[in-house]
């Protein structure tokens, strides 16, 4: 199928034809009366260890109200996963970004296709961009992949992707099993609505230094339409904030975590006691930013209650 023609962010900046008004972000919702990067306070989301919730120690019970209260309070919370792993995700994620862009492009995105590389999605002529480049893969089930848009280079690319996806699987599962319990419903409860053809779809997004961050966003304010988003935020630069009560907070890097995000099917599924939501990226004039979110949706046989 014939490749659709887009500039990515990074192309625009090679261009080097300034900055395309297409990029001007219009301040129009919530919390936006300020420049985009004035600065926020750190939000106060605890790192919770999953394990810890099964035990009916002191501790895991701590632990429990812990997860009760992040949820309800932001929807969202850190997980620990192993250092040595997640700065692999990294590396690769930021190599794959570094390669030159017809190399890059041998993933790229076709017509009616989301998944491969590419810019922001255009979906009307007069939509304002997000300041990001992107790569979308579905990872589970399998038989969904389509390979042809998984990279072969960096080399280990592929592989470290369906680790971590097996790797996030173990994580989801307790996930859910300990959202359950901390609602004191029974503990696979959630984890039926979710479905074994649960779909996972993994986005590597970069977003390059921007000469505007005052005006230009890396993604919009948005909640994520999935059942719970694992987003691994860049190690070292900040940039993504949540919205509460009418104020952005920034999300504070904890390194070797995981966050876990609330998206839309699970606001519905615990009946509006955990809310998914409202985030936005902000974009930065010195650095670089990656991070990769995956999005786990109920399978298409599931009917959200
Ligand atoms: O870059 C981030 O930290 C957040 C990404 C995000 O919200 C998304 O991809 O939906
Ligand atoms: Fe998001």
């Amino acid at each position: 199928m014939e490749k659709p023609m887009f500039k990515t962010v990074q192309e625009v900046i090679a261009a080097g034809e300034g900055l395309p008004e297409r990029y001007l972000h219009e301040p129009t919702g919530e919390g936006e009366s300020q420049p985009l990067n004035c600065s926020v306070p750190d939000m106060d989301i605890p790192a919770i260890d999953l394990s810890l919730l099964f035990s009916s120690s002191e501790e895991g019970r701590e632990e429990l109200s812990k997860l009760h209260s992040a949820l309800s309070t932001w929807g969202v919370m850190n997980h620990g996963i192993t250092e040595a792993f997640l700065d692999k995700i990294y590396k690769l994620t930021k190599q794959f970004f570094a390669l030159p862009t017809e190399d890059k492009q041998k993933c790229a995105r076709e017509t009616g296709n989301i998944q491969g590389y590419g810019n922001d999605m255009i979906l009307s002529d007069n939509q304002v961009l997000d300041w990001i480049d992107r790569l979308f893969l579905t990872t589970y089930p399998e038989d969904k992949r389509q390979l042809q848009f998984w990279p072969q280079v960096p080399v280990g690319f592929s592989e470290t992707l369906h680790e971590y996806t097996m790797k996030q699987r173990v994580v989801i599962e307790k996930f859910f099993k300990a959202m359950a319990r901390s609602l004191e419903l029974e503990e696979n409860c959630f984890l039926k609505m979710y479905g074994e053809n649960a779909i996972m779809n993994s986005r590597f997004n970069f977003f390059p230094p921007c000469p505007r961050p005052d005006k230009v966003i890396g993604i919009k304010p948005h909640a994520d339409g999935s059942a719970i988003t694992l987003l691994l935020p860049d190690k070292d630069v900040e940039g993504l904030q949540f919205l509460k009560d009418g104020k952005w907070y920034k999300a504070p890097i904890v390194p070797d975590t995981i966050l876990i995000n609330l998206g839309d099917q699970m606001e519905i599924m615990s009946n509006g006691i955990y809310k998914s939501p409202v985030h936005r990226v902000v974009t930065n004039r010195e650095k670089e930013r990656i991070s990769v979110a995956t999005f786990c949706v109920p399978g298409p046989d599931k009917e959200i209650l």
